[in-house]
């Protein structure tokens, strides 16, 4: 991992520009009622990367405040996450937000960034971009970062440091070089992220991580330290809701490589307190979206 991590600051904007060549580059923002940070962040996008990015597209993942109009307002192309293939039953979550960004976009390199960032920059999306643009082994580039929790330094990340990392560490130790394994800011070529499942809620970067580990190998994906991430922080509650689906994803892909052989599958309610409460924390899963190239042609076209 070491050998494939650089920092944005290694990536200034006028190289990227020449390396870029004919390659196109879509950046894709799922968006769950954002309408504070949203049209912020794809105003700096489209004010500072002009000529790095050739589409900005807001995934609409059910919100019902002003998302979609602060985006447009912004500049950026706006889908509602369930009007892009309709023909599907619609699944939830930020993984099915993802999936269908995918499918919407165009670009040969696809960006991913959470929408509810407080302190973006365009060393985000232009740091992702650089291995990319400049390597053509690298397939895959995961966003390193500092996360303070309510202004205390290095505190943020809980789930990732009590539930994702640990996970990691024991079963898939290759990856456990990823400061940041959950974080939603992270980019891949279109073969690549098109090659393997998406799972939906917020079990998608964990199977993303560890999916294309399988298929690509660690020496083609990197990582890039992005600096300082401030976003907006969820209840313990819901953060307790995520680690469920996140627990269920590593049983999954455990299942799969056939690491564990279970004899019944794992109950998926979650209790609990105050209020007391049960709730469903299984996730599902999209196919390789290359798997329904021929659908998506027809739909998107
Ligand atoms: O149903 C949803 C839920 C969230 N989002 C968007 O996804 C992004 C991240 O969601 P958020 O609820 O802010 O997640 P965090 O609590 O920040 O969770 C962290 O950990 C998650 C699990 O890995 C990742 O998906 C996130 O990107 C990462 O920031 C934001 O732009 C949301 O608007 C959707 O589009 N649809
Ligand atoms: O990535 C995580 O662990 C979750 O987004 C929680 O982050 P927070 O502890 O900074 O709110």
């Amino acid at each position: 991992m070491e050998t494939n991590t650089s920092t944005a600051a290694d990536w200034p904007l006028d190289a990227l520009r020449l390396a870029k060549g004919t390659t196109t580059v879509s950046v894709v923002l799922p968006a769950r009622d954002e309408e504070r940070t949203v049209g912020a962040i794809v105003s700096t996008i489209r004010r500072d990367l002009a000529e790095l990015v050739d589409e900005v597209l807001v995934v609409d993942s059910r919100s019902t405040d002003a998302t979609a109009a602060r985006a447009a307002e912004a500049g950026a192309r706006v889908v509602r996450q369930d009007d892009v293939l309709p023909e599907l039953p619609p699944l939830s979550g930020k993984g099915e937000a993802l999936w269908k960004g995918l499918a919407a976009s165009h670009g040969d390199v696809v960006v991913y960034i959470d929408s509810d960032l407080r302190n973006f920059g365009a060393h985000f999306v232009s740091g992702l971009l650089g291995p990319l643009l400049t390597d053509p082994r690298i397939q895959f580039v995961k966003g390193a970062y500092e996360r303070p929790l309510r202004g205390r330094r290095g505190e943020g990340g809980r789930v990732t440091e009590l539930v994702a990392r640990p996970l990691l560490n024991l079963f898939w130790p290759e990856l456990a070089g990823f400061v940041q394994p959950l974080g939603g800011e992270y980019a891949g070529r279109r073969s690549a992220l098109e090659s393997v499942p998406y799972v939906t809620e917020y079990g998608v970067e964990f199977g993303l991580l560890v999916d294309l580990l399988e298929k690509v190998g660690l020496d083609a994906m990197a990582q890039v330290d992005l600096g300082s991430r401030e976003h907006s922080h969820q209840s313990t509650a819901a953060l307790g809701r995520m680690s469920g689906q996140i627990m269920l994803t590593a049983w999954s892909r455990l299942e799969r490589q056939g690491r564990i052989v279970a004899s019944e599958p794992p109950a998926t309610l979650l209790r609990q307190f105050n209020p007391d409460t049960f709730t469903n924390v299984s996730v599902a899963e999209r196919p390789p979206l290359a798997s329904l190239s021929a659908v998506m042609e027809e739909d998107v076209a």
